[in-house]
């Protein structure tokens, strides 16, 4: 299969732009050694300088697998708005011994199809109102453990203290269970997941460790299995918890679905016989993942940009205050996260500057031809955010942060496809508005207890090719008391 698929590839080579390719190796050399915050910048570079000669698509090789990117929304299109092009690529098989089997990472298909149905509710708008509390609860939590900051003046690296709320308010609203994440700093989940994520993507550009022995050999096999077995046992401890609270009655789960938490649905599922014990774990790891990685992500790189950006941040503070008054504990209400305006553009940008999920992959079923060149089934294609969002002819001198690019009239002059955080078609973020509100809410908090000032220059830390493109150096901020 290897050798056959490798014949294919190598083919498209000469028949679609890229970089040069090695006859087997293809492109792996340009990315051998390389971290993932430098896997980054080759693969932005390289989008730029293609589009810049007027190619809307460019290929990576590596040995038997093919990665086609489409470099603007446009080029795109026709993979975000097919019904039936919707497998995930080569590279999530890394993450099946986690939670294959979730939605996440689940071929196209009925049980995709069915899960998507089940799960989908759980996190609709009119399911906020009632994870809001939790959302005030644990950001106030964060506030708490930051003062110390302000108060001796150190610097604080935000993205650690956003992490573990993130984790305690997807554990705590969707789960309904509480792990004090934010108590507890060396937490083994945490820090599993992130090394997990750093495996994953050098597992998807060195094609040696494709071969078993090979992997075990080097050590990683077994690195990988103990971060699985930690995550592993997280969630289990998170299930068994609430289904315990359940049975001795200490906590009484709604009587409607339409009331019930993410947990409780996939419990009483399971007590319908519609889901297995193992199908339920698979959808907790998939969402314990996917609910606080991307999150957090999204609002530490937001920090970043205020923190870079003072009279920006002055003039959201400055919003905040008018909705929510000066006292910085006021409770958010949905009624007041209505009238957020400027906020809103300043948090779009953000994640198109700084974008939370770089690419994500579909593997075609069938061949696809995309901006007229013929695209043969088997391979990957990139769905893209960290390159659309750069586009210069969507975005006009990209790298500026510049929030009035969310005005309606902006927003109009562009292509539906040129930014995309959530992905879009089919396929998209299930929690794309519980991720929203929460972000809102924490940063509400954030920004009225404290000023960010940056304690490094904005290019110290940089986005990671990674699943999530967290910040190689964290966001190291010094925190100034508002009052
Ligand atoms: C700012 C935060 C977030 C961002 C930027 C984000 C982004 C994305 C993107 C780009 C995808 C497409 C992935 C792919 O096609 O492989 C996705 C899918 C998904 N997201 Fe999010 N996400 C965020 C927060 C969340 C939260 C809070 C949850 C759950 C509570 C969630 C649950 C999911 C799930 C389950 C999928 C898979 C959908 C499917 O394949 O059918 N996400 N998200």
């Amino acid at each position: 299969k290897k050798i056959s698929n490798l014949q294919k590839f190598r083919k498209c080579d000469d028949t679609i732009p890229g970089p040069p390719a090695h006859p087997i190796f293809g492109n792996v050399s340009a990315f051998s050694g390389k971290n993932t915050a430098e896997i980054y910048e080759i693969f932005r570079k390289t989008a730029d300088e293609f589009r810049s000669k007027g190619k809307n698509v460019i290929r990576y090789r590596f040995l038997d697998k093919l990665y086609v990117w489409p470099l603007t929304g446009k080029a795109l299109s026709k993979v975000l708005e097919s019904t039936t092009e919707l497998n995930k690529g080569d590279d999530y098989r890394f993450y099946y011994p986690w939670f294959g089997g979730g939605v996440l990472v689940e071929g196209f298909g009925e049980r995709w199809r069915t899960h998507r149905k089940l799960l989908t509710p759980t996190f609709h708008f009119a399911k906020l109102e009632g994870y809001l509390e939790v959302f005030n609860e644990e950001s106030k939590i964060m506030i708490e453990c930051l003062d110390k900051y302000a108060e001796s003046g150190k610097t604080v690296d935000m993205f650690e203290y956003i992490k573990r709320c993130a984790l305690d308010v997807i554990c705590g609203a969707a789960m309904g269970t509480k792990v004090n994440a934010q108590y507890y700093h060396e937490h083994p989940y945490v820090k599993a997941v992130e090394g997990f994520n750093t495996l994953a993507i050098q597992h998807a550009l060195n094609p040696l460790y494709e071969f078993d022995f090979i992997y075990w050999a080097v050590g990683l096999k077994k690195q990988k299995d103990e971060y699985l077995h930690t995550m592993k046992k997280f969630t289990g401890d998170v299930i068994a918890e609430r289904q315990a609270a359940i049975a001795s009655g200490e906590v009484e789960r709604e009587t409607s679905k339409r009331k019930m938490n993410f947990l409780d649905i996939l419990l009483s599922s399971g007590e319908a016989n519609i889901l297995s014990d193992e199908d339920i774990r698979q959808e907790v790891d998939t969402f314990m993942f996917a609910g606080h990685d991307t999150t957090t992500t999204s609002l530490s790189w937001m920090c970043w940009n205020m923190a870079h950006h003072p009279d920006i941040q002055q003039k959201v503070y400055e919003e905040l205050v008018s909705i929510f008054g000066e006292d910085p504990n006021t409770e958010v209400t949905t009624e007041g996260l209505s009238k957020l305006e400027y906020t809103e553009r300043v948090l779009k940008e953000s994640k198109r500057q700084t974008i939370p999920v770089p690419a994500l992959q579909r593997k075609l079923i069938n061949d696809m031809e995309i901006d007229g060149y013929t695209i043969p089934s088997g391979a990957n294609v990139a769905i893209a955010p960290m390159v659309l969002h750069k586009n210069a002819e969507a975005f006009p001198d990209p790298d500026k942060f510049d929030p009035d690019r969310f005005l309606p009239d902006e927003i109009a002059k562009r292509y539906a496809y040129d930014y995309i955080p959530f992905s879009a078609g089919l396929r998209n973020c299930i929690g794309q508005k519980f991720a929203q509100m929460n972000e809102k809410v924490m940063l509400i908090y954030i920004l009225k207890n404290f000023r960010l000032e940056p304690m490094a220059g904005f290019n110290a830390t940089k986005p990671v090719f990674e699943a999530v493109a967290r910040p190689s150096h964290g966001i190291p901020v010094k925190l100034i008391r508002r009052n």
